[in-house]
């Protein structure tokens, strides 16, 4: 079997179509759809993201603002910029890009971010509401993994579906969207025995390890879909996710590449959970 391969790309051009023309709409109500996005110290791959980021929002005729602190910014002066956006009624979304210097208590920034203003949907009061099935701000990347799936008409209910990572930002939450779509949930992990054993049950699996080409072939049954969230350099210094994709690929039934997969997605989840913030504010 050769794999269907998901064009991240394309979905998330598609989305941010239909966000560009709601945000339109609202803009005719006055309301324009800002995004304050926070960036604390020098690291190259998170400024090119906090770069693609403020691209996306005014490509999608929503307002963006940067705010820059140098790596040996105290915890204390993020929280204050924090506090000034969390009062700030042109701004419906903070995101505080991560990771943060070591010497910042990422939990503690999370925490004092407004849950009404959290775009990144990691603040606990969104992770307890989307764990209860309530309306919340999803997170971007485990988001944008079940638009991928719905857009290519793959069903989830009923499903096996095995996670391979426990982040906070994408392994935990991706396996309860899945749950709340009547998956059958399987997390592994480093301290996994046997995880052959696992990931070849499985109808999709979810590879979120962060280990270049980690999920070969053997872990894969046939026709399974294959969702890689890993970016890594291999020793070539290539891009490269957490699947040995040309393999894979021969035996799975759907497989997302990297780059182009899911990659695309988590931006746009973003500004659409900014759009959905802004739409909010209509409510009170
Ligand atoms: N506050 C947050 N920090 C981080 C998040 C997040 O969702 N919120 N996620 C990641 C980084 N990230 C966005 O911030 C992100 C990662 C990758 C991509 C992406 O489009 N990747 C491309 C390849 C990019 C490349 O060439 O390096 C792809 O897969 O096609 C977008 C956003 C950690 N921090």
């Amino acid at each position: 079997m050769t794999a269907v391969i998901i064009d991240g790309k394309e979905i998330a051009s598609k989305k941010k179509v239909e966000i560009a023309q709601e945000v339109q709409k609202l803009k005719e109500l006055g309301i324009t759809p800002g995004l304050a996005v926070v960036l604390v110290g020098n690291n190259h791959a998170s400024r090119t993201y906090v770069t693609n980021k403020e691209k996306t929002c005014r490509d999608l005729g929503m307002y963006s603002v940067l705010i820059e602190l140098p790596e040996e910014a105290s915890q204390e002066e993020l929280l204050s910029k924090i506090k000034e956006l969390n009062e700030n009624p042109a701004i419906h979304g903070i995101l505080v890009q991560l990771p943060l210097p070591k010497h910042i208590d990422e939990i503690r920034v999370i925490e004092s971010i407004s849950p009404l203003k959290d775009v990144d949907g990691f603040h606990p009061i969104n992770i307890g509401r989307m764990m209860t099935g309530q309306d919340a701000f999803l997170p971007c990347t485990p988001y944008g993994i079940m638009v991928l799936l719905e857009e290519m008409g793959i069903s989830v209910a009923g499903k096996h579906v095995v996670v391979v990572g426990r982040s906070n930002i994408v392994g935990k939450p991706v396996g309860q969207l899945f749950l709340n779509q009547h998956a059958t949930v399987t997390y592994c992990h480093s301290r996994t025995k046997d995880l052959q054993f696992h990931t070849s049950q499985a109808d999709i699996i979810v590879a979120a390890v962060g280990i270049a080409n980690f999920i070969k072939a053997d872990h894969v049954k046939e026709g399974a879909v294959v969702i890689d969230v890993g970016i890594n350099r291999n020793e070539a210094g290539k891009l490269c996710g957490d699947v040995a994709f040309d393999e894979v690929s021969e035996k799975a039934g759907y497989i997302t590449p990297v780059p182009k997969g899911v990659g695309p997605m988590t931006i746009t989840m973003l500004m659409y959970n900014t759009l959905k913030s802004a739409k909010n504010t209509l409510r009170f």
